[in-house]
C-alpha cells in the first residue's frame, strides 16, 4: 500500500500549510482518483509521494516502508501534464527511455501501442503531444514502480487520445499490479478510470 500517513506539508516555515493532516491510500493494484479544485495542493501531494519532497510532519510508506535515499528509482513514480518540460529537448526518444537505466532490449521489448519504434531516433518536438506523453508514460514505467502517481496526464490532449492513453496505461498497471493514483480536476474522467474517487478538501474550506 501506498500510504499518506497524517501528512502535513508547506513550502518554508513563512507559508501555510498545503497539506494538513492528510490521510490518503493506495493498494496494490488499485485505481484511486484524487478530484479538487485548482491550487489545493493536489500535485503538491504527488511531488510528496513520489519523493520529491518531505513531508514535515508525518510519513510517506510504501509497502509498509518509508523509501530510502539508494541508486534505483523511486518505487512511487510520477508523470506530469507537461512531458516536454520532463526531457531534455536536445536527446532523442531513445537516449530519454535509456536514462532510466533500462537495457536495450527493455527499450526494444517496449509496448509498442506506447512507443512506436518509428519515434526513438527523433526528439521530443519531431512527435506530437500524445505521442510524447506515451513515451513518458514508458519512461515511468520503465522504472519498474510499484505506484504511479498521473497528474493531469491527459489534460493537454484531445478526447480521443485522453481515452487511448488511459486504456494504455490501465492495462499495463492492472498486468504489473501498479497501484495507480490519477489526479484530476475532470471528475467524469476519474469516475471512468479509478475504483474510487477521492474528493480533495483544501486546508482552507
Ligand atoms: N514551489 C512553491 N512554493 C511556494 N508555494 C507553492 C509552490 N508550489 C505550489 N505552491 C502553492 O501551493 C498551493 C497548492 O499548489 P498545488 O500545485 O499543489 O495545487 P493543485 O491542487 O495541484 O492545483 P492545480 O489543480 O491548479 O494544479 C498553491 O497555493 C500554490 O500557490
Amino acid at each position: 500500500m501506498l500510504h499518506a500517513d497524517d501528512v502535513w506539508f508547506r513550502y518554508g516555515a513563512a507559508h501555510p500549510w498545503v497539506l494538513a493532516g492528510v490521510d490518503l491510500r493506495v493498494e496494490a493494484g488499485e485505481v484511486v482518483g484524487l478530484c479538487g479544485p485548482s491550487g489545493g495542493g493536489k500535485s503538491t501531494l504527488g511531488r510528496v509521494l513520489a519523493g520529491f519532497a518531505g513531508p514535515v510532519r508525518g510519513r510517506v510508506t510504501v509497502d509498509g516502508a518509508v523509501p530510502r535515499a539508494r541508486r534505483a528509482p523511486h518505487p512511487v513514480q510520477l508523470v506530469l501534464q507537461h512531458p516536454e518540460r520532463a526531457m531534455d529537448p536536445r536527446w532523442t526518444v531513445r537516449r530519454v527511455l535509456a536514462a532510466t537505466g533500462a537495457s536495450h532490449d527493455d527499450v526494444a521489448a517496449l509496448d509498442r501501442r506506447l512507443v512506436d519504434p518509428a519515434w526513438l531516433d527523433r526528439h521530443p518536438h519531431e512527435i506530437s503531444g500524445g505521442e510524447l506523453q506515451r513515451v513518458n508514460l514508458a519512461r515511468a514505467l520503465l522504472a519498474r514502480p510499484r505506484y504511479l502517481v498521473a497528474d493531469e496526464i491527459t489534460a493537454s490532449v484531445d478526447a480521443v487520445t485522453q481515452a487511448a492513453i488511459w486504456d494504455l496505461l490501465l492495462q499495463h498497471c492492472h498486468a504489473a499490479g501498479i497501484g495507480l493514483l490519477a489526479i484530476s480536476h475532470d471528475r467524469p474522467l476519474l469516475d471512468a478510470v479509478a475504483s474510487r474517487v477521492v474528493d480533495w478538501e483544501p486546508v482552507d474550506a
